[in-house]
This record gives C-alpha cells, sequence and structure tokens, in this order.
C-alpha cells in the first residue's frame, strides 16, 4: 500500500475478501462486543478482532455467558476470533470451532508478552519456541480453511532479525496474513514502536502484513502506511477512543462534539445490554480511560466520570459531564493515559 486512499482498498485472503485494509487490533477487555457495536455505528472498518480467548475453553464454551467469546451473528462477516493457548492441538480443536461458527478468519496471539500468560507458555513465549509456534500455525491450518492471522511482536531480543525470521516460518507454516507489532517482548508499550522492522517483516514475505503500534490519528495513520509499506493497519487503543476513527480515516467521517457525546452513550447503552451490572461498570470504567485522553483536562474528567459504584451512577455521571456542553476537545490524545 503506497498512500492513505489505499485504505479503502480491498484485500483477499482464501478468496475471502476484505473491503478495506483497516483492524481493530485484539484487545481483551476493550474490543467487547459492546465496544465493537459503537464501533458498528461508525463502520469505516474492514475487520474487527476479538479478544484473546482461551483455546482449551472455546471449544465447549457458551458464546451466551463467556465475556469474550460473545459475538452477534451480524458481525460475523467482518469479525475475526483471537485464540490464546501454548499447546497445538488445542489451538486447531478451538480453530475448528471458530470456523464452525462462521467467523470470517481466527488469529493465534504469539504477541502478548504479560507475565499470566507467557508463563502459560502462550502469547509471546511462543516467539521463544519456533518449533512449537511452527507446529500450531501447520495443525490450525490443517484443521480449517478460514483465513489465518497470527499476531506478534520483534521478539524477545532487540534486533529484528529474529521477526524476520519468525515471519518467514509463520508464511511457510500457513499463515495468510501478519499482524506485527514492533516492540520487543518485555516492552509493553513504552519505548516506541520501531516502523523499520515492519519495512523488514513487510518486505520478508508474500503475504499480507497489518502494521500495529502507535497510530494515533489520520497523520500516524498515513505515516505508518507510507513508511513501511504494510498491507494494512491494525489500531488499537486509539479506535478505543474513537470508535468512529475507522469512519474517519476510510470515509473521510468528521466527529463533532456531538460525536463524543453520543459515542459515550452509545457505549453506555451497550455494556448494560449485554453485561451483569458488576462486569459492566468494570468495563465501562476501564473504556472511560480511553474516552477521557480525547479532552483537554482528560485525567480530571475521567475522574468525574466514573465516580462511584453503579451503572445509574456512571450515567448521571456523563450526563452532569456532557450535559449543557462537551468538555474542551484536544487536538490529540493523551498519550499518558493510555500507556497506564
Ligand atoms: C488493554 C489492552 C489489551 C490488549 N489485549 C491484547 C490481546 O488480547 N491480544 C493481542 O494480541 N494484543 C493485545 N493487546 C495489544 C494490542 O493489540 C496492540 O498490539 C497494542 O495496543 C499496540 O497497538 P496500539 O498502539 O494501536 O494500541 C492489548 C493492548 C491493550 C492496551
Amino acid at each position: 500500500m503506497q498512500a492513505a486512499e489505499s485504505f479503502s482498498a480491498p484485500i483477499t485472503l482464501r478468496g475471502r475478501t476484505i473491503q478495506n485494509r483497516l483492524c481493530l487490533a485484539p484487545m481483551a477487555g476493550l474490543g467487547h462486543i459492546a465496544y465493537r457495536s459503537v464501533a458498528a455505528h461508525y463502520g469505516g472498518y474492514g475487520l474487527l478482532f476479538t479478544g484473546m480467548c482461551s483455546a482449551r475453553a472455546v471449544p465447549t464454551e457458551n458464546r451466551y455467558k463467556s465475556p469474550v467469546f460473545s459475538w452477534q451473528d451480524e458481525e460475523l462477516p467482518k469479525l475475526v476470533c483471537q485464540l490464546f493457548g501454548a499447546a497445538p492441538d488445542d489451538m486447531a480443536l478451538a480453530a475448528e470451532r471458530v470456523q464452525q461458527e462462521n467467523f470470517f478468519g481466527v488469529d493465534i496471539n504469539m504477541g502478548c508478552s504479560v507475565a499470566p500468560i507467557v508463563d502459560r507458555q502462550c502469547g509471546a513465549d511462543l516467539m521463544r519456541d519456533v518449533d512449537r509456534a511452527c507446529e500450531m500455525v501447520e495443525k490450525v491450518r490443517k484443521a480449517v480453511d478460514i483465513p489465518l492471522f497470527v499476531k506478534f511482536r520483534t521478539g524477545w531480543q532487540n534486533e529484528p532479525e529474529p521477526a524476520i525470521a519468525f515471519a518467514k516460518m509463520l508464511e511457510q507454516a500457513g499463515a495468510d496474513a501478519l499482524t506485527f507489532h514492533p516492540r520487543v517482548a518485555p516492552d509493553r508499550r513504552t519505548k516506541r514502536p520501531r516502523f523499520d522492522d515492519i519495512t523488514l517483516v513487510k518486505e520478508a514475505v508474500s503475504i499480507p502484513v497489518f502494521g500495529n503500534g502507535d497510530v494515533w490519528d489520520v497523520a500516524s495513520a498515513k505515516a505508518m502506511v507510507e513508511r513501511t509499506g504494510c498491507d494494512g493497519l491494525a489500531i488499537g487503543r486509539a479506535a478505543i477512543s474513537k470508535p468512529w476513527m475507522f469512519a474517519e480515516l476510510s470515509e473521510g467521517f468528521e466527529a463533532t462534539p456531538e460525536t463524543y457525546r453520543e459515542s459515550l452513550f452509545l457505549f453506555l447503552d451497550q455494556i448494560e445490554k449485554w453485561y451483569d451490572p458488576t462486569r459492566a461498570i468494570k468495563l465501562y470504567k476501564k473504556y472511560c480511560m480511553y474516552f477521557a485522553a480525547n479532552f483537554l483536562y482528560g485525567n480530571r474528567l475521567f475522574g468525574q466520570l466514573i465516580a462511584g459504584d453503579t451503572m445509574e451512577i456512571m450515567r448521571e455521571n456523563a450526563g452532569r459531564c456532557f450535559g449543557d456542553r462537551i468538555p474542551q476537545i484536544s487536538k490529540s490524545l493523551n498519550a499518558l493515559m493510555m500507556n497506564r
């Protein structure tokens, strides 16, 4: 992809077409069914991804009870289910369920570097065990025909060569597309992502590579594409703050102050619709950190939005903060709030 206009170009994987090159990056606790219905209200994306779902749990999971392995049927043509797991056989079984449920595709998490995941030999731990990672992709490839994505990082060393070799291995093992986050594994999101590593990974394989990391707005989205030549973008936190971001990038949607208010109340409606009050309040407060990062005095607004312990109070807070007038919108997202 050469220029930002190409955000809108379709892309085909295993005979299935994605309408444009913009994806929601998988995010546990943020990319859930409630958020996704707000994102769907604005549209403009090619694919949305679920947060990571346990490969051991997925084969028997009840979609009407699970907080993560849950969806609305109309989402499926543009929804990819992300799985995490340690054992190749578990991953293949879970991918079969994902295919049976008619998701657009399945994504294997080989990038998550938080201790509870890597200590269980999942996520970025697979980058330390290339044979197991390879076997996992091969087994999933054999088990399903839907597009197979793998998300990974620069790896455990501060140099690009292992990630380049890993990308080649993933392609050979049968992956259809890669999402690459160019940060070393122990660094969660503090250092800047290394765009040049995306270029190197993109050049090493012939399957599409979605670049990921610190895309905050139209300018940084264009910069990532133009600098790295990546085939598309996986946008994480900024798309949570601004659920209309995909529409802004692909359709020129222009948010007004009212858009901010509207998105907050849409989110409140959806979180209450899909979750019990205890989980709803937890997820709502998490969302508010990203939403409040849109505003000039974001930290103060965040405190005002989340004071209290019932959803009724959350609604009152939102009504009070966005009643007579909209708080002052910042020119750029508050990166410190997004990094917490
Ligand atoms: C709260 C949170 C949860 C995340 N959960 C996942 C996850 O479940 N699977 C995954 O592959 N990456 C996960 N990530 C990483 C994101 O997909 C993405 O790589 C990272 O946020 C960088 O992209 P961004 O700068 O566009 O946010 C998570 C990130 C955040 C902030």
